[in-house]
């Protein structure tokens, strides 16, 4: 796990060793660190830019985007640093006053700083023939604003910022970002106004939670924390790593057997959404539970049973429960009483697409500890509206981390908004994040897959817990559920080409089991998952 912090934690946090590096007559020590390692890094990406680089040329050449703060200081000394070791730098300061021992530093080691702060607003940057040579640089280091900027971006800034955005996407500059891509970004990773985008972000002291949560996270790159050894607490927001989610797996010993391993109880699958009853059922099976018990119309029962004829179509003892999957209304009573039933028993209990209705009225009657909600961006906001905070699906979109929180808090259960990146809440407004996914995951059918896997996670998880077995964290259990779902997506489109390829939501479940088993061998590193 990853823990990631509020801006407000960190600075507080580095705020001893800032008194500290004053104390000892050198305030800018902390600065030079930061400028070294965002150097190191600007070097890294140099080292895969040779031999030539978009504009032909062949020397490396890099441009210092400099603002009035201590992240234009930064940037300054990063760019002395550079210039010392033979790279060709230019400074582009933004702001009338920059960081003057910074600059000057910049300045020995012979790099120009250009004042793009003098030209008249409404004239543009490619108006002058230094900026332009300066911004032709195919790497650019962005210390315009950091962890210091206050409320949205004021002009003329702002303008500026959406020029460079402008020139960067037209030249394919790639940027490395000090501690945060230049934006007005909240800790929950909403934007608002203009950003400069970047290809990797190099993050003072510890991961901010805004380069963890989406959309912030995707303008931010590939982001490496520059540690300072600060003392953190606890984080509310935390990213999960591959080591977490093998960890998390257990494997089966010789004293297992089927019921042990969990038995899942689906309703899923409709004489309208047939498919889903069969997606759902193959999800949970390569979750490897001991055992499925579906309850769907023949029609689906017999397309499953074609398919994994292990399942079993009779009710029984149960460990946990899915509803959701291809309900029509049919099947809407079927539904409701398992989730009433795993509700009231304390059983895990995933409630999925159409099975989201239901939760107005299992939340007035209690809607279970172990509940999961599972609801793309459109049914969490559906959702919403039914629990009475009418919210616009672009609003989700836009501030996924703060809409999974809210709907927690309102439902009073686990909400996995899924996504691109998907995000668990939980109703005390912690969020763990999920990596990235591939693309081609986005097919109809995907969640029903994703719903039964983490049906048969959980399953097994309740059977541990029954037989008093070390408890696995609940939380980073369903978080790895959908990492490895994210995982077999991306497999599966991978073995299509280098740039992956179209995939079926058959494609997903099948290759869920060998992703898993892949994910075994992975050595558990890092931080204990449990209690993140
Ligand atoms: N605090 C620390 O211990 C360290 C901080 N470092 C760097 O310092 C940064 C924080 O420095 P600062 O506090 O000086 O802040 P920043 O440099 O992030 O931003 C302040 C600048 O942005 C301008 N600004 C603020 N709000 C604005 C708005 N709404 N519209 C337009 N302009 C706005 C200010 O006038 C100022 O020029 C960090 O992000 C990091 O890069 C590093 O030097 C390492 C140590
Ligand atoms: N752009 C994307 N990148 C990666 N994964 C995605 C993307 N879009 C959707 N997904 C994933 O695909 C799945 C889609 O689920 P869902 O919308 O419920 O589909 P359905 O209801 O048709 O089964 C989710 O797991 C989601 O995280």
């Amino acid at each position: 796990m990853i823990p990631a912090f509020t801006r407000a934690e960190v600075r507080r946090a580095e705020a001893r060793q800032v008194r500290a590096a004053h104390a000892e007559g050198d305030p800018d020590r902390l600065m030079r660190s930061a400028a070294r390692a965002v150097a190191e890094e600007v070097k890294d990406v140099l080292a895969d830019h040779r031999p030539a680089f978009p504009d032909g040329k062949t020397e490396p050449r890099v441009c210092a985007l400099v603002g009035g703060g201590d992240n234009g200081g930064d940037a300054l000394y990063a760019a002395s640093f550079l210039a010392q070791q033979g790279v060709s730098c230019t400074a582009v300061c933004l702001s009338p006053r920059v960081h003057e021992r910074a600059r000057t530093a910049a300045e020995e080691q012979g790099v120009a700083c250009l004042p793009a702060h003098a030209l008249a607003e409404g004239e543009p940057l490619r108006s002058s023939p230094g900026l332009v040579e300066a911004l032709s640089c195919p790497i650019w280091i962005d210390g315009i604003c950091g962890t210091g900027l206050v409320g949205g971006i004021r002009e003329p800034l702002a303008s500026r910022l959406r020029e460079l955005e402008g020139i960067r996407s037209e030249r394919g500059a790639r940027v490395v970002a000090i501690d945060a891509p230049s934006a007005s970004s909240g800790d929950d990773g909403g934007i608002e106004g203009p950003l400069l985008k970047a290809e990797r972000t190099v993050t003072m002291g510890a991961m901010k939670s805004l380069l963890a949560l989406p959309p912030a996270s995707r303008a931010a790159g590939r982001v490496r924390v520059h540690e300072l050894g600060l003392d953190m607490g606890p984080s509310t927001v935390a990213l999960l790593e591959e080591s977490d989610a093998a960890a998390l797996i257990r494997v089966p010993g010789p004293e297992d057997h089927k019921y042990t391993r969990g038995v899942a109880g689906l309703v899923a699958g409709s004489q309208t959404y047939p498919g889903a009853g069969l997606l759902a059922t193959l999800g949970a099976q390569g979750a490897g539970p001991g055992m499925i018990r579906l309850d769907a119309p023949t029609r689906v029962a017999d397309l499953v049973l074609a398919a994994a004829p292990g399942v079993v179509t009779r009710g029984g003892r149960i460990q946990a429960g899915l509803v959701g999957p291809g309900m029509d209304d049919e099947t809407r009573q079927a539904a409701r009483e398992l989730a009433g039933f795993a509700a009231s028993s304390g059983l895990p209990l995933i409630i999925d697409a159409g099975g989201l209705d239901l939760v107005p009225e299992l939340r007035d009657k209690g809607i279970g500890e172990f509940t999961v909600l599972t609801p793309h961006a459109g049914e969490a906001a559906a959702l919403l509206g039914a629990l009475g905070r009418t919210t616009p699906r672009w609003w989700v979109e836009d501030h996924p981390a703060e809409a999974a929180r809210i709907l927690a808090r309102e439902a009073g259960a686990r909400v996995l908004l899924k996504g691109a990146e998907s995000l668990l809440a939980t109703p005390d407004s912690r969020i763990l994040v999920t990596p990235r996914g591939s693309a081609w995951t986005g097919v109809a059918g995907a969640g029903d897959v994703l719903a039964g896997f983490l049906a048969g996670l959980a399953a097994g998880w309740k059977a541990d817990q029954e037989r008093g077995l070390p408890t696995r964290d609940f939380n980073a259990l369903i978080a790895a559920g959908v990492m490895i779902h994210a995982l077999a997506g991306a497999a599966a489109a991978g073995s299509r080409g280098p740039l992956g390829g179209p995939i079926g939501a058959l494609d997903i479940a099948r290759a869920l089991p060998p992703v898993l088993g892949r994910l075994l061998a992975v050595p558990a590193g890092g931080a204990d998952p449990v209690g993140y």
